[in-house]
C-alpha cells in the first residue's frame, strides 16, 4: 500500500527520473504528464524503438530493508537477465529535496523471451515495496505505465492511467548527492551506531560491533606526539555503484577490493560494456558473472610498505582503520548494501580513534587509512555516472566529523596513469587487458580520487608514489618534519 500510495497521479508527476544511461555522459533526466511530448535524441535512444523498457524502484520506510532489497533485486537481475538486457542505474527524486531519493534500475530489453517481465512480476509479488513500471513509444511520444501487483485488485483507477515521459531539465545536484548523508558517510558516532543498532536482528555481528564501539569511545585527545594518516588510492574498482556481493567481499584469501562489482555491465553504456556471457536461453539462478578483471583491479601502491618504513624510521605506533578487532566481522559487513558496509566503517573509524588517542600520548602513530578513504571510496561508490556528478567542492559532504579525532597530516598516496600502465606491464599484463581495465576503473579511480581531493580540515596532502621505495619513504619523511615539526 504504501508502495502505490507514493506512486499516485500527483506523486508521479512532481518526481522527476534520472537514468545513468553512459557512465561517460551526463544523466538521463525525465519527467511524467498527461500532456505528450516529442523527446529529445537522449530520451529517444533510451526508450528506443527496439526491445521492452521496464524501470523498478524500491520505497520502503525501512531503510534496512529498503537497501537489502535493492542489492537484491540486483542480484536477482545479474542472474536471471540474458545478455539481450541492459540494465542502468535509475533513480526518482523532488529536485534538490534531501532524502526525496528512491533508488532503482532501469531496463531495456532487446531478447525475444519474458525472462525480464517473468523475474520483475516474481519480484513484485515478493514484495509491496516493489515498483516496477513499463515503458511504450509510439512514433516520438513515450509513455509510462505503473505494473499492478496481481495481488492487489483494489488499486485505483488512476494509478492505472498512463503518463507521458517528458524532458527534464538537468538537476543542479546529482539525485545520488542528496542522499549520501547518513546513508552513505556518516558525519557523528551516533549516525552509525543507529544503523547498526537497526540491524542487530538480521545481522548478529552488529551486537559485537557495537559492544566494541561502547568501550572505545573515549577519543579525546591531550597535545602528545603527531598522528600521519597514509591513504593510497588503490583498490579500485570497475562499475562499483552496485556495493559488494559475497563472491568479491574483502577477504584474507580475497584481493578484490569491496568496492568491486562482479556486474560491471551494471550501469555502463550498453555500447561499450558487454553483457555476461549467459545465452537468451540460459536458465534462472545461474553462478553469476564473474568479472575476468578482478584480479587487476586491486592495485597495490606500496602503503604497506611505506607505513612499515614509516613505523621503523620514526620509532612510530602503526594503527589501521578498520582495526585488527573489527577484522573477523569484516568480509560479513563487506557484503551488505552501502549503507550498512559505511556505517561498519565509519565505526572502525571511531575504534581506531580511541587507540590514536592513547597510542599518541606515547609516540607518532601512523594510521593505515582514516576517514578520507570511508568517504571518499563511500561517495565516489555512491554517485553514478560521470566525475561531475560528485558532490561540488566546498559541499558539506566533504567536512570531517565533528566527533572525530583528527590527524596532524594526511598524505594521499597516487600514481599516474602512466605509472599504473608500467607496472601493470611489468606484471606481464598484455596489452589489452591493460586498455580494458584502465578504460573500466578510470572513471571511478578520478572520482575517488576528486573526493579525496575535495574533503577538508584536515585536507589531503598528494604524494607520488611512482618512484623506488627508498625515494617515496624520503619524500614523506621530508613532509612529515615540515609539517609536523619533527
Ligand atoms: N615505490 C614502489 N615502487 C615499486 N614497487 C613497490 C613500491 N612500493 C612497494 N612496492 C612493491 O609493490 C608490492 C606491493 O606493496 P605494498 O606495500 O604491499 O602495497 P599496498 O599496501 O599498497 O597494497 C610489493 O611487492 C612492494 O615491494
Ligand atoms: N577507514 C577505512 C578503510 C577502508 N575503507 C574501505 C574503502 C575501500 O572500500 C576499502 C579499501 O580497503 P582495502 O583493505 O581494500 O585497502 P588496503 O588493503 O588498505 O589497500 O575499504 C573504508 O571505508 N574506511
Amino acid at each position: 500500500m504504501q508502495t502505490r500510495a507514493m506512486f499516485r497521479w500527483g506523486q508521479l508527476c512532481s518526481r522527476v527520473f534520472a537514468v545513468e544511461f553512459n557512465v561517460r555522459s551526463k544523466s538521463l533526466y525525465f519527467s511524467l504528464s498527461s500532456n505528450p511530448q516529442v523527446l529529445p535524441r537522449g530520451l529517444q535512444e533510451l526508450f528506443g524503438d527496439s526491445g521492452k523498457v521496464f524501470s523498478v524502484l524500491v520505497h520502503s520506510e525501512n531503510r534496512i530493508k529498503k537497501a537489502q532489497m535493492l542489492a537484491n533485486i540486483k542480484h536477482k537481475l545479474s542472474i536471471t537477465l540474458s545478455r539481450d538486457c541492459d540494465v542502468f542505474e535509475a533513480s526518482s527524486f523532488l529536485p534538490d529535496a534531501k532524502n526525496s531519493v528512491v533508488k532503482g534500475v532501469f531496463i531495456r530489453d532487446k531478447s525475444a523471451t519474458c525472462v525480464s517481465e517473468d523475474t520483475l512480476r516474481t519480484l513484485q509479488q515478493e514484495n509491496d515495496a516493489i515498483c516496477v513500471f513499463s515503458y511504450k513509444s509510439e512514433g516520438q511520444h513515450c509513455w509510462q505505465e505503473l505494473w499492478t501487483p496481481a495481488n492487489h485488485e483494489e488499486v485505483s483507477k488512476l494509478d492505472r492511467k498512463c503518463l507521458y515521459v517528458n524532458h527534464s531539465p538537468e538537476a543542479e545536484h546529482h539525485p545520488t548527492t542528496l542522499d549520501i548523508k547518513n546513508s552513505d558517510v556518516f558525519y557523528s558516532v551516533n549516525e552509525a551506531i543507529n544503523v547498526l543498532r537497526e540491524c542487530v536482528d538480521i545481522i548478529p555481528e552488529s551486537k559485537e560491533v557495537l559492544k566494541l564501539v561502547d568501550k572505545q569511545l573515549e577519543t579525546r585527545r591531550s597535545d602528545g606526539f603527531p598522528v600521519i594518516v597514509i591513504e593510497g588510492l588503490d583498490a579500485t574498482g570497475a562499475s562499483s555503484r552496485f556495493g559488494t556481493f559475497p563472491e568479491v567481499s574483502h577477504s584474507p584469501e580475497s584481493s578484490a577490493s569491496p568496492e568491486f562489482s562482479a556486474f560491471p555491465w551494471l550501469g555502463c553504456s550498453p555500447l561499450k560494456c558487454s553483457a555476461p556471457p549467459q545465452s537468451s536461453a540460459s536458465p534462472p539462478n545461474l553462478v553469476p558473472y564473474q568479472n575476468p578483471l578482478k584480479t587487476l583491479t586491486c592495485f597495490p601502491i606500496g602503503k604497506t610498505t611505506l607505513t612499515e618504513a614509516l613505523k621503523e624510521s620514526m620509532n612510530a605506533t602503526l594503527l589501521k582503520s578498520p582495526p585488527q578487532r573489527l577484522a573477523p566481522f569484516r568480509q560479513r559487513f563487506d557484503s551488505e548494501p552501502p549503507l550498512i558496509r559505511r556505517a561498519f566503517y565509519a565505526l572502525g573509524n571511531y575504534i581506531t580513534a580511541a587507540h590514536i588517542a592513547k597510542e599518541s600520548l606515547r609516540a607518532p602513530v601512523i594510521v593505515d587509512r582514516y576517514w578520507h578513504s570511508t568517504a571518499a571510496y563511500a561517495i565516489a561508490t555512491a554517485v553514478g555516472g560521470r566525475m561531475e556528478n560528485l558532490p561540488k567542492p566546498g559541499s558539506e559532504l566533504y567536512q570531517w566529523p565533528e566527533d572525530l579525532l583528527q590527524p596532524n597530516l594526511v598524505l594521499l598516496l597516487t600514481l599516474s596513469p602512466e605509472e599504473r600502465v608500467r607496472r601493470l606491464r611489468d606484471r606481464g599484463q598484455d596489452k589489452t587487458t591493460e586498455e580494458t581495465e584502465l578504460e573500466l576503473n578510470q572513471i571511478f579511480r578520478l572520482k575517488v580520487e576528486e573526493a579525496y581531493k575535495r574533503i577538508q580540515n584536515p585536507r589531503c596532502m598528494i604524494v607520488d608514489a611512482s618512484p623506488s621505495p627508498q625515494q617515496v619513504l624520503q619524500q614523506v619523511q621530508r613532509l612529515i618534519r615540515n609539517k609536523c615539526h619533527l
